[in-house]
């Protein structure tokens, strides 16, 4: 079962969007143990556009994967909106999946069949929630794809097709958006278009996002970046620049190489 947790003081600190606690994640057995992640305590208020960076293999893939609830962790506590998800069985988890997250992947994951609009419905349909056509038409308009409705994925841009994704994501309201490496495919432009989306998601209608780049230019538009180290936490930056994201990052690296 999801557990709510109980309300503590109204005056606390803002509402979390997503907590995890001691979470850890090994792949394989014995010698072929990788620990992908280690321990990771981690919390993100409502309303927080957060990056997560890190050495290739530091985990961030994995983390993003347990705390969407497309991976389960080997231990620790993944907290979503104050439910936990980490209890259920498979279909409380996809339930809670569908109801409260979204995702944004690298490669788009929308399908060649169904035109524009019936890719960014999908995820009701497959909840059985109510269609509001003009509420779609509003969310594709949002992202500059209003006269595109009926156009098939490849006829759109690698751009285009990511913006889909980004519609497909709000498309039920979720509490949070995951995005893993959502301008790795795209060019310079059409990154800095889907990276404002996901900013607006997050100022204009109050979204959570999390977001795995490898760029420190993606990572700027986020109001805070977390590293990863050898599945462990390795610092925050918040507010960060391009110079500063990318100055921890090369100090992270030495880190590694000399096996801190
Ligand atoms: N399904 C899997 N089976 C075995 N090992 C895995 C699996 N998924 C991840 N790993 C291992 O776990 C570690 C962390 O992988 P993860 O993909 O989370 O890292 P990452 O930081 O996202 O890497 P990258 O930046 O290269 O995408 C790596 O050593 C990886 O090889």
């Amino acid at each position: 079962m999801f557990r709510r947790a109980r309300r503590t003081h109204e005056s606390g600190p803002a509402p979390e969007a997503l907590r995890l606690v001691k979470v850890s994640k090994t792949f394989g057995a014995e010698e072929s143990a990788v620990t992908a992640l280690d321990g990771v305590t981690l919390s993100l208020a409502r309303g927080s556009f957060t990056a997560v960076m890190g050495p290739s293999g530091s985990g961030k893939s994995t983390l993003l994967q347990c705390a969407a609830g497309l991976d389960r962790p080997d231990s620790g506590i993944v907290m979503v909106d104050g439910a936990e998800m980490t209890g259920g069985g498979e279909a409380e988890l996809t339930k809670f999946r569908r109801s409260r997250i979204g995702f944004v992947f690298q490669q788009y994951n929308l399908l060649p069949t169904l035109t524009v609009a019936q890719n960014t419905v999908l995820p009701l349909r497959l909840a059985r929630r109510r269609v509001d056509r003009g509420r779609v038409r509003e969310i594709l308009t949002a992202v500059g794809l209003g006269d595109r409705l009926g156009h098939l994925p490849d006829q759109l841009s690698g751009g285009q097709r990511q913006r889909v994704a980004i519609a497909r994501a709000l498309v039920t309201e979720p509490r949070v958006i995951f995005a893993d490496e959502p301008t790795g495919a795209l060019d310079t432009r059409s990154a800095r278009d889907v990276l404002r989306l996901l900013q607006e998601a997050v100022r204009v209608h109050g979204r959570t996002v999390v977001m795995v780049t490898h760029d420190p230019v993606a990572a700027s538009y986020a109001d805070s970046v977390v590293f990863l180290a050898d599945g462990r936490l390795a610092g925050e930056l918040h507010a960060p620049t391009v110079d500063a994201v990318a100055e921890r990052l090369a100090h992270l690296g030495d880190d590694a190489l000399m096996g801190v």
